[in-house]
């Protein structure tokens, strides 16, 4: 469970990875800071190592990555300026790797701006840089490092984002995919529970799909999958998650939308179907499975919950709405 959400999360990895690497790293300087009496350092290393394990605790048990990997960068660059103004070199030592992850931590441009804030505030300790001629090196390295780390940032930035909308949506319809949903239900289930507010979930297949391509050709049923994929867009608002689950089956995930208010949305949708999706003059219809998330719900019962209300739909005739929960339109 814990290998698969670190593989599929790349930010939830590169943060429970940083978290790993700051306690094996820092620690030991820290009991021997302890040890050999410099007891302020050894404060410092303490700080670092309880507010960043606290901190990645969090990532990991919220799935808010993105604030708790600027919360590293910060507390690494603070760590460091802090070491080199009260121990000289050893501070100077630590700016290089620092300086590295804060570009694989944050994005490119606020990874710059934390950087040259700690090399500036490193370059004006005289117990670290003695000298000008020392300052003057230290700055002409630090920008060297910065700036590989700057164009290296840029080049995984853009990749990933290719690999993501490719791994991440389906190509026809621009939908998530399969393993989209996997990895924004999780998130979803977790902010709703933090913030105690309702999700809904809509699983909806076209009806006699199969028919539309035997009659019409494989093109005109691609062409139907797109128009659906439009209607959805147009009836749905923008933090509403859409998926295509495989073949001509799909989901919703509704933040905020539970019971009575969820059963509304899946009608307004299956209407908006109905009217607006045509096949050579044929009229598409789909048919509904809607489920709110019950506390406590695995993501994989919740999806089970509103695909049996979906199949009891296509039992029930087609072209309707089942709910899975009780008391809100039919069931
Ligand atoms: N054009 C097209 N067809 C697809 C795609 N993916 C799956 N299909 C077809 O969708 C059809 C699904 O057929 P069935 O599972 O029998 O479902 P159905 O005909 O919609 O019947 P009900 O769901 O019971 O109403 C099959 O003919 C698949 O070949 C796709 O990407 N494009």
């Amino acid at each position: 469970m814990w290998k698969h959400r670190l593989r599929v999360d790349f930010h939830l990895g590169i943060v429970v990875m940083f978290g790993a690497i700051t306690v094996l790293g820092i620690a030991p300087f820290g009991i021997y800071r302890h040890l050999t009496g410099e007891w302020l350092i050894a404060l410092i290393d303490l700080v670092i190592v309880a507010s960043i394990v606290g901190a990645v605790l969090y990532a990991w048990r919220t799935g808010r990555t993105a604030g708790v990997a600027s919360f590293l960068a910060a507390t690494y660059s603070l760590g460091c300026v802090a070491v080199a103004h009260l121990a000289g070199l050893p501070g100077l030592l630590w700016v290089y790797p620092v300086l590295v992850a804060n570009f694989l931590l944050v994005r490119r441009w606020p990874a710059l701006l934390i950087s040259a804030a700690a090399a500036a505030a490193v370059m004006a300790s005289d117990a670290a840089l003695a000298t000008p001629v020392e300052k003057i090196l230290f700055m002409v390295t630090a920008i060297v490092v910065s700036l590989f780390s700057f164009v290296f940032a840029s080049r995984a930035e853009l990749q990933r984002s290719q690999l993501e909308a490719i791994a991440l949506r389906d190509p026809l319809t621009g939908a998530g995919n399969r393993r989209g949903l996997e990895l924004e239900l999780h998130a979803a289930i977790v902010t709703s529970q933090r913030q105690a507010t309702p999700l809904g979930m809509l699983i909806f297949d076209i009806d006699h799909f199969k028919a539309i391509n035997d009659d019409f050709g494989h093109e005109a049923g691609d062409d139907v999958l797109v128009q659906l994929a439009t209607v959805v867009r147009g009836s749905t608002r923008a933090n509403d998650r859409f998926f295509r689950l495989g073949g001509e089956e799909f989901t919703l995930l509704l933040p905020g939308a539970s019971g009575a208010a969820l059963w509304a949305i899946a009608e307004k949708l299956r209407s908006a179907v109905e009217t607006d999706v045509q096949c050579r003059g044929r009229t598409v219809t789909i048919s509904i499975g809607a489920a709110s998330h019950q506390g406590g719900e695995s993501a994989a019962e919740w999806l089970a919950r509103a695909d049996a209300a979906m199949y009891r739909a296509k039992r029930g005739g087609r072209n309707r709405t089942m709910t899975a929960d009780d008391g809100d339109g039919p069931s």
